[in-house]
C-alpha cells in the first residue's frame, strides 16, 4: 500500500491549525488540501472527522535498557518503542553510553546493536560522555558528521558519569567549534553526595530523602555554572530535565541576555511532586528520579517557562525500573534506588491534558512535543510536522475520549504507572510511522524492526 489519505480532521502543527485532508505517498506527506476540494484516490482512506491530525511525537530523551545502579532500565528497544507508538510518539532520541575507558564510538555501536531490528518506530542517538579525555574529545566531530550531534554530560553522579568543570569546558569548546550541542544534567553532585552521606548517617533512609538532599539550589547552582562555562566556551547549551523554579530563573536570565541556552522539562515535574516521593511503605521509590520531583509550588514556574519559551521542550527521560525487584534495591537506603520514571507512553496525553487544563495552547502542545525537539536535534522538517516532504509520522488523536492511566492497561514493560488512576481527556487512535499504520484504532499492527536509525543534522536554533 503506497497511497494513504486522511480526511476530515483538524491538522495541528506548531505553526497552524487547519481543516485539511492529508495525502501520503511512499512514506511521506505529499499534499494537504481543504476538505472536499480534492479528488485524490488512495489505497487506504482514514476518516479523521472530529479528530486531530497531529505530527508524531518526538521524545528527545529516553533510556531504553540503560544500565544504572546495578540493574537495567526495564524497557528494551522493542518494548519501549512499541509503548511509545501506543502513546503517539514516532521518534525517540535515546542515549548511547560511553563506558569509561572505552571510546564514544564503541558506546554508540553497542547501542546501535541493541536497537537494530528491534524498534517499532524511528530512533536516533545522543552520546553520554562518561570520560572526557583527549581521545573522546577527538571523536566528537566525527560523531557529529555521522548524525550523532549531541552529547550529554553530568555534573551529578561522581564516580559514575560525572565530569568536572575542566572536562565540561573542554567538551563545550569542541562542541562549539564542531556545531554540536552539549546536554547537561545540571546538579551539583559533589555537594549532593555529602548531603546523602549525612542523611543516611542520621538514619534518613526513606525515598523522600532523595528529594530532600538533591536541593533545588544545587540544581540552580549547577545550571548557572553550566551556563557560564558554555559562555566561556562559546557553545550552546541544552539543560535536561529541569525541575526547580530556581533553575528556570537561571535559564530565563541567560535567554534574556540572548545566549543560546535551552531547557527541557518532563511530565513528571509538571504533574507529580514531593508528595508522591513521600508516599508510605516505600511506594515513594516509584518516583525517585534525578533531578528529583519538587514541591508542587515549582510547577507554576515550569508551566510559565513553557509558555514564555524559557523552556522549549518536554521529553520524558523515560527510564523505567520495576517496583518489585529493581526499585527494591534501595529499601533501607534511598541512594540505592535506581533513578528514573516510566513515561514514554504518557507524554502526548499528559500534554494534551495540559491543553484541556489551560496551561498551554494546542499549537504549543505540538511545538514542545514534536516540532521543537525535532528542530533542536536536527530532525526538522523530516520529523515534527505535517507538511509536504515530511515523513508521514502522523497521529489521529481523539480529543474527546477519556482514559484512566494505569499499569493494568499501559504497554511499557514496568509494573507500575507513575500516573496510576489519573483520568485524562484525549487518546491516540491511529498512528502512522513513515506512512505505515502501526496503531490502527487502538490495535497494535506494527512490528519490531520497522523503525530505522535516523542520522541527525545540527541543532536548527543556531547560526
Ligand atoms: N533521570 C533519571 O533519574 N534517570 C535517568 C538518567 C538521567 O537522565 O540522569
Ligand atoms: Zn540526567
Ligand atoms: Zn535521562
Amino acid at each position: 500500500m503506497t497511497r494513504t489519505l486522511i480526511t476530515g480532521g483538524l491538522v495541528i502543527t506548531a505553526a497552524d491549525e487547519l481543516h485539511a485532508d492529508v495525502l501520503i505517498e511512499h512514506g511521506r506527506v505529499v499534499a494537504l488540501a481543504a476538505p472536499e476540494t480534492q479528488e485524490w484516490t488512495a489505497d487506504r482512506v482514514i476518516d479523521a472527522s472530529q479528530k486531530y491530525v497531529i505530527p508524531g511525537g518526538v521524545d528527545a530523551h529516553t533510556h531504553m535498557e540503560l544500565p544504572f545502579g546495578g540493574t537495567f532500565a526495564s524497557d528494551t528497544f522493542e518494548t519501549g518503542t512499541r509503548a511509545a507508538a501506543w502513546g503517539g510518539t514516532t521518534t525517540i532520541v535515546d542515549f548511547a553510553v560511553q563506558v569509561k575507558g572505552e571510546s564514544l564510538h564503541a558506546g554508540l555501536n553497542a547501542w546501535m546493536e541493541k536497537a537494530d531490528g528491534n524498534c517499532a518506530i524511528d530512533y536516533a542517538f545522543h552520546v553520554i560522555m562518561s570520560d572526557v579525555n583527549e581521545t573522546t574529545l577527538r571523536e566528537m566531530p566525527k560523531l557529529i558528521e555521522h548524525g550523532v550531534s549531541s552529547f550529554k554530560l553530568f555534573m551529578a553522579y561522581p564516580g559514575v558519569f560525572f565530569s568536572d568543570d575542566g572536562q565540561i569546558l573542554r567538551a563545550m569548546q569542541v562542541a562549539g567549534d564542531a556545531g554540536g550541542l552539549i546536554m547537561m544534567h545540571a546538579e551539583n553532585g559533589i555537594a549532593i553526595d555529602v548531603l546523602v552521606e549525612q542523611a543516611l548517617a542520621r538514619g534518613e533512609t526513606d525515598p523522600r530523602y532523595h528529594g530532600e538532599v538533591r536541593k533545588a539550589l544545587l540544581e540552580a547552582e549547577a545550571t548557572h555554572r553550566a551556563i557560564q562555562l558554555a559562555r566561556v566556551a562559546g557553545a550552546p547549551l541544552y539543560v535536561v530535565h529541569v525541575s526547580a523554579q530556581e533553575a528556570v530563573a537561571e535559564l530565563a536570565a541567560a535567554r534574556d541576555m540572548g545566549l543560546p541556552v535551552f531547557g527541557e522539562t518532563c511530565p513528571q515535574y509538571l504533574f507529580l511532586s514531593t508528595d508522591n516521593l513521600a508516599e508510605p511503605d516505600f511506594e515513594g521509590a516509584k518516583y525517585v528520579c534525578s533531578t528529583p520531583l519538587r514541591p508542587k509550588e515549582h510547577q507554576a514556574a515550569l508551566w510559565r517557562g513553557l509558555r514564555t519559551n524559557d523552556l522549549q521542550v518536554v521529553s520524558t527521560d523515560h527510564c523505567p525500573f520495576c517496583f518489585v525487584g529493581q526499585k527494591d534495591l534501595g529499601r533501607g537506603d534511598f541512594s540505592k534506588i535506581p533513578n528514573g520514571l516510566p513515561g514514554v507512553e504518557n507524554r502526548m496525553d499528559l500534554l494534551h491534558q495540559a491543553v484541556v487544563d489551560g496551561h498551554i495552547s494546542r499549537r504549543r502542545w505540538i511545538e514542545i512535543a514534536c516540532a521543537t525537539p525535532a528542530r533542536m536535534f536536527g530532525l526538522y522538517p523530516q520529523k515534527g510536522t505535517i507538511a509536504p516532504g515530511a515523513d508521514a509520522d502522523v497521529v489521529i488523536y481523539d480529543p474527546h475520549a477519556t482514559q484512566t492511566l494505569s499499569a493494568e492497561t499501559h504497554h511499557m514493560n514496568v509494573d507500575y504507572s507513575a500516573y496510576e488512576g489519573k483520568t485524562v481527556t484525549g487518546q491516540v487512535e491511529t498512528v502512522l510511522s513513515r506512512g505505515e499504520v502501526v496503531i490502527d484504532q487502538r490495535k497494535y499492527v506494527g512490528h519490531a524492526g520497522r523503525g530505522v536509525f535516523v542520522p541527525r543534522g545540527l541543532c536548527q536554533y543556531l547560526g
